[in-house]
C-alpha cells in the first residue's frame, strides 16, 4: 500500500513538472528491462532509457556505435567476464520512443545472458530495473504519446485478430485524439461567440439574438454527432473485447463436442456421461478477424447436486450476458426452455438424418456435417455485429464517458437562452473532450492504464 502511494506521488510530481529539467524521476533515474518474451528465445532485447543509459551501455561494451546505427559489440561485466556478443543501437535525444536517451541491446535470448546483462547494467548507480509500463509512462510524461495513444498501444499488444489490430493501430496513431480535438475546437469557437455575445450593448440586441440562434443550431448538430459516436461505442467495445457466444442446452446433446469442433481445439471434456461439464469453459475463436469467445456450459436439467446446480446457475448467467446464444438439442431430446433470440442447433444429425424438428442449423459435431456452415453463419453474424470495414471509435469505457459527458454538456448549452450558463456548459464540454488525450483529470487513472503493460514496455 505504502509503496504504491510512493509510486503515485513521485509520478504526479514528474507529470506536473514535465517540462522542468529538475524533475528527479524523469531526469535522474535510468531504467532497464527485458522488452521481449521470457527466455529462452532466439533474440532477447533489453531496453535502457534515461540520462545514464549510454554510460551504462558503454560500461559493458567500451565504445558506443554512432546514433541509430546497429553495430556488433562484445559485452563484458565489470569483472571483464564475457556476457555476450550483441547488436547495440543508441537513440540519443528527445525524439525517441521514451522521449529521452534510449538504448537497445539485441542479445542471444538465453536466460543467463539476459540476467547477466541486466545485472551488469544495474550495477551502474543510476540504473534500476523498470516497472511495468514505465517506458511508455515516460513517453507520456515527455509528450511523445497522449493518453489515448497509450491505450491504443496497450490494445495493440493485446490484439489477437486483424480487426482488433486495425482498431488499436488507429487509436495508437492518434485518430481519436484528433477527433476529440476537432470537436473541442468547434465547441471553443461557439464559446468564443457566446462570450462575445455577452458584451453586446442594448441597441445591438438583434445582432446578439441572431448570433445566439446560429450557435444554438450548430450546438444541436454537434450534440447529435457526438451522441451518434456514443451510440456506436458498443460496436467499438465488441471489437476490442471480442464477442461472447454461449453454448447451452440439455445434458449430453454434444455442447462440449460442438465447442471443440467449432474452435478446432480439444478444450472441453467430452464423455457419454450426462453432467460432464460443470464449470463454464471459455474457448477463444477467430471469426474471420473478429475475436470471439465460445462459452461451453453445464447441461440444463433438474438436479439436487449442488455442484451441478452452481454450474447451471453459471450457464444461465453467461447466456444472459452473451452476445449470442446457441441452443443445442439432439434427436429425441426434449429441448427445454429456449432464450429469446437464440439460434436453435440440432446436433447428432448423423443419428437420425431425417429428424423432423424445426431448427436453424443441423450439425454433427462427431461426423463434422454442418460445422463449416455453422461457422460461416457465425462469421457473418460477427461481421454484422462489428462491421470491420467501418472505423469504430470509443472502444474504451473512459472514451465513451468523456464523449457522453461532452454530448450532454453541449445539449445543455443548446437548450439554454442564458448566455452565462451556455458558456459554462461549453467549457464543461471542452473539458470532457480534453480528457481523451489526458490533458486534464488524469491523476486517478494513470496507474491503472500503465499498470496493464508488461515490464519492458
Ligand atoms: N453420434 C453422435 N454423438 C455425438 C455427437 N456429438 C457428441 N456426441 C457424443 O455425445 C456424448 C456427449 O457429448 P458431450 O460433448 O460431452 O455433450 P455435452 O452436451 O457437453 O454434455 P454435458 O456436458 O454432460 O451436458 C459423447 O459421447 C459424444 O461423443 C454427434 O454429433 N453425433
Ligand atoms: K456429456
Ligand atoms: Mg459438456
Amino acid at each position: 500500500m505504502d509503496s504504491n502511494n510512493g509510486k503515485r506521488c513521485s509520478w504526479q510530481r514528474c507529470r506536473d513538472r514535465r517540462n522542468d529539467a529538475s524533475c528527479p524521476a524523469v531526469t535522474r533515474s535510468t531504467i532497464a528491462a527485458l522488452a521481449t518474451g521470457r527466455p529462452p528465445s532466439a533474440v532477447a532485447i533489453i531496453r535502457i532509457s534515461g540520462p545514464a543509459a549510454f554510460a551504462a551501455v558503454a560500461g559493458l561494451c567500451g565504445s558506443l556505435p554512432p546514433p541509430r546505427r546497429m553495430s556488433l559489440r562484445t559485452l563484458r561485466d565489470p569483472n571483464a567476464q564475457l556476457l555476450d556478443s550483441a547488436l547495440i543501437v543508441v537513440f540519443p535525444g528527445t525524439a525517441t520512443a521514451s522521449g529521452e536517451d534510449l538504448a537497445e541491446l539485441h542479445l542471444h535470448g538465453g536466460a543467463a545472458v539476459v540476467s547477466g546483462v541486466l545485472d551488469a547494467l544495474t550495477r551502474h548507480p543510476d540504473v534500476r530495473l523498470a516497472e511495468a509500463g514505465e517506458f511508455t509512462r515516460r513517453a507520456f510524461a515527455n509528450g511523445r504519446l497522449d493518453l489515448a495513444q497509450v491505450e491504443g498501444l496497450a490494445d495493440l499488444i493485446a490484439a489477437e485478430t486483424a480487426t482488433q489490430r486495425g482498431q488499436a493501430l488507429a487509436l495508437a496513431g492518434g485518430v481519436l485524439t484528433r477527433l476529440a480535438d476537432s470537436w473541442r475546437d468547434q465547441i471553443l469557437s461557439v464559446l468564443a461567440q457566446a462570450e462575445a455575445g455577452l458584451d453586446f450593448a442594448e441597441d445591438e440586441a438583434d445582432v446578439a439574438a441572431h448570433i445566439a440562434q446560429a450557435s444554438t443550431e450548430r450546438l444541436h448538430l454537434i450534440a447529435a454527432e457526438l451522441n451518434a459516436l456514443v451510440a456506436d461505442s458498443g460496436r467499438a467495445a465488441r471489437i476490442r473485447e471480442g464477442l461472447t457466444i454461449a453454448v447451452i442446452g440439455p445434458p449430453n446433446v454434444g455442447k462440449s463436442s460442438l465447442v471443440n469442433a467449432l474452435s478446432t481445439r480439444d478444450m472441453a471434456i467430452v464423455t457419454p456421461i450426462a453432467g460432464t461439464t460443470r464449470d463454464t469453459i471459455e474457448v477463444p475463436m477467430n471469426l474471420n478477424g473478429a475475436a470471439a469467445t465460445l462459452v461451453d456450459t453445464a447441461g440444463l436439467r433438474a438436479t439436487d447436486d449442488p455442484i451441478e446446480l452452481e454450474g447451471i446457475r453459471r450457464a444461465k448467467a453467461r447466456a444472459a450476458a452473451a452476445d449470442l446464444v446457441l441452443h443445442i438439442s439432439a434427436p429425441g431430446v426434449d429441448e427445454g426452455g429456449m432464450p429469446v433470440g437464440a439460434w436453435r442447433v440440432l446436433n447428432k444429425c448423423d443419428l437420425d438424418p431425417s429428424a423432423v424438428t424445426e431448427v436453424d442449423y443441423r450439425v454433427s459435431a462427431l461426423a463434422g456435417d454442418g460445422i463449416a456452415a455453422l461457422r460461416a453463419a457465425l462469421a457473418d453474424w460477427a461481421a454484422a455485429a462489428t462491421r470491420p470495414g467501418e472505423p469504430a471509435l470509443l472502444a474504451h469505457a473512459r472514451h465513451r464517458a468523456a464523449f457522453a459527458d461532452a454530448a450532454a454538456a453541449v445539449q445543455a448549452a443548446a437548450g439554454t437562452d442564458d448566455e452565462v450558463l451556455r458558456a459554462e456548459d461549453l467549457r464543461r464540454a471542452a473539458h470532457a473532450l480534453g480528457r481523451i488525450a489526458g490533458r486534464v483529470d488524469v491523476d486517478d487513472i494513470l496507474d491503472r492504464i500503465f499498470g496493464q503493460f508488461c515490464i519492458g514496455k
